[in-house]
């Protein structure tokens, strides 16, 4: 069984990028850690990573993309949430053992590009809370300081849904996780939604909260931090 370590991942995935295929061979397991998920890649979500990483790219068709990428990640993030036994009956007078979302979640974004998506989490959660952290990163140090931060006031009693698509040094995200802990959310009860991050970026992220879910799309040497500026238009 092929073995990848914390060492040799790094290695591997900045020499080649085709270590996408391999992880998707291994279903999303790599070695930063069993709360590490990536969403399984196919040709369909390849194609929405393209489009959206294309500089040729118009920008309604870069929203367009970027949102249907969007959904799939929040989509594969509700699965990291908590949901309890539900008989039902059919229509037929049969019993259906199924599930129910149990409540106790709320979503929280990192301005400004994780406001790109809110509505992805509310498409599929309609009247789930969503508080917000905004931070400022320095252009040239990449330091990060928290300039606002607002949540529902139970929030230490909630899993969290902490959004935001791109980590290129993972010091936003490093942040606002630490915004979150002081509010005294449990590590365990964060679930990141990421769309793409570079190989340090989410290997210092898993390291400094091993108990944080991530859910994410790509690990790429590059990140394409335009996200923000195309999606809002201030490219
Ligand atoms: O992991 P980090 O190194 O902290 O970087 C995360 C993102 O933040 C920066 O964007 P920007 O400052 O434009 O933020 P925004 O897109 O949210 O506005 C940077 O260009 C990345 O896209």
């Amino acid at each position: 069984m092929l073995r990848l370590t914390d060492d040799n991942i790094l290695e591997l995935l900045t020499m080649d990028n085709d270590i996408l295929d391999i992880d998707s061979k291994l279903n999303g397991r790599t070695n930063f850690g069993p709360n590490f998920k990536m969403i399984p890649i196919n040709d369909q979500i390849k194609e929405l990573q393209t489009v959206i990483r294309d500089r040729n790219t118009a920008r309604s068709d870069f929203v367009f993309n970027a949102d249907r990428l969007i959904r799939l990640v929040v989509e594969e993030g509700l699965n990291s949430l908590p949901y309890g036994e539900m008989d039902i009956v059919t229509p037929t007078g049969e019993t259906y053992n199924g599930l129910k979302f149990l409540k106790g979640n709320c979503g929280v974004s990192i301005v400004r590009s994780g406001e790109a998506m809110e509505q992805g989490l509310r498409d599929c959660c309609r009247s789930i809370r969503i508080g917000k952290i905004l931070i400022q990163s320095d252009e040239d140090t990449h330091e990060a300081r928290v300039l606002y931060a607002k949540f529902p006031e139970d929030i230490a009693m909630r899993k969290v849904l902490l959004m935001y698509p791109i980590m290129s040094t993972g010091n936003t995200v490093i942040k606002a996780v630490n915004v979150l802990k002081e509010h005294n959310v449990k590590e365990s009860n964060i679930i990141l939604l990421n769309l793409f991050c570079t190989p340090s970026a989410v290997s210092v992220v898993t390291k400094a909260f091993p108990s944080m879910t991530v859910h994410t799309t790509e690990v790429h040497p590059v990140a394409p931090n335009h996200f923000g500026q195309k999606y809002f238009g201030t490219d």
